[in-house]
């Protein structure tokens, strides 16, 4: 479901992005364990889905790492939702596999292949963050239209309340995540919930996020034309991880005035990590950047205490159905 140039512009001038009908529709909950909204959410309508349902439109709920459910941790051998390699996905499989890696297998047959007309067509994976995030959708293509004009009519649906948008196209911090499989990937991050935690307000935040988005998709294969418009997101920039010592221990926290401060901006001298003798350690760098995932759990292991990122409007053509 590629977009893609209508060839008569003069008869619709503002349609410049056309795809099919987003048939197959999935939402994998679980892709992390201990990320519990996503994991109560699709337990919940994979006993009863009609809540997801629309018209024209399967959705089928998943459950990407039952084993991980289970022990309600982040993953067993390995992150899942960075197991979605070329080389991965052709390993042969075996058991002596990492359990991820055969699981990322068995996705990719049940919802891929992935980068084939046979993968599914839309794929929500549904995050938690220990970090002050709010609703976030996370992107992997500035140039996905049809996803940009979804991210905009959520956008639009949830006013007043907000709901950031991440863009992770940075060749080298850019990860092959499970909805990565889908024609059309999107994260769904609502935070802040520690880990192997229920809080009511970020499961309902997810699920009305969830809706709207599934709301967009039925209008679209109902031939709704979506006029041109700009979606304001945040570029992941840079990693930035924690001081630490010769034997990789950390030295150093969040300094006060940067927790809980995502995508506010950050700006060359500002507080950034306090020592545990109390002593300020600033920013430099070139400013203001604004940073997520400030002091995530689950980063500790990646050597990352937060990522920077930039503003940046992109613009969305119209899109509508290929009739
Ligand atoms: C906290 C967390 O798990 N975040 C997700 C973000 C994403 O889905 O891209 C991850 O690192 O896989
Ligand atoms: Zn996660």
């Amino acid at each position: 479901m590629q977009s893609r140039l209508l060839s008569a512009p003069w008869t619709r001038p503002a349609v410049r992005a056309a795809t099919p009908r987003a048939g197959r529709v999935a939402v994998f909950g679980g892709t992390h364990g201990n990320e519990l909204s996503g994991v109560a959410l699709v337990g919940m309508w994979v006993k009863d889905g009609a809540e997801i349902q629309r018209s024209g439109v399967a959705t089928t709920p998943f459950i990407a790492n039952p084993r991980a459910v289970e022990r309600c941790a982040r993953y067993v051998d390995t992150d899942l939702n960075r197991a979605f390699t070329a080389e991965n996905l052709s390993a042969l499989s075996g058991d002596e596999l990492p359990y991820e890696v055969r699981r990322a297998q068995e996705i990719n047959r049940l919802f891929g292949p992935k980068g084939t007309a046979d993968a599914y067509d839309v794929i929500f994976d549904l995050h938690n963050t220990t970090s002050n995030m709010g609703c976030t959708l996370i992107l992997e293509s500035s140039s996905d239209h049809f996803v940009l004009q979804m991210v905009r009519h959520v956008q639009k649906a949830c006013a007043p309340a907000g709901c950031s948008v991440l863009l992770n196209e940075h060749p080298l911090l850019k990860y092959s995540t499970s909805r990565s499989v889908a024609k059309h990937p999107i994260g769904l991050e609502v935070g802040p919930q520690p880990q192997g935690v229920l809080r009511s307000n970020i499961f309902e935040s997810m699920r009305l996020i969830l809706k709207h988005a599934l709301d967009f998709i039925e209008l679209f294969n109902c031939g709704v034309e979506f006029p041109a418009c700009s979606v304001d997101v945040f570029r992941v920039l840079e990693r930035v991880d924690y001081p630490r010592d010769a034997n990789g221990n950390i030295t150093a926290m969040v300094h006060p005035h940067l927790q809980d401060c995502d995508w506010e901006p950050l700006s060359s001298g500002d507080p950034m990590f306090q020592t545990f003798d109390g002593r300020t350690i600033e920013y430099q760098g070139p400013g203001p950047v604004y940073p997520a995932f400030i002091n995530e759990a689950a980063y500790y292991e990646k050597q990352q205490a937060f990522v920077t990122t930039r503003r940046e409007t992109l613009s969305a053509c119209a899109v509508r159905k290929l009739q």
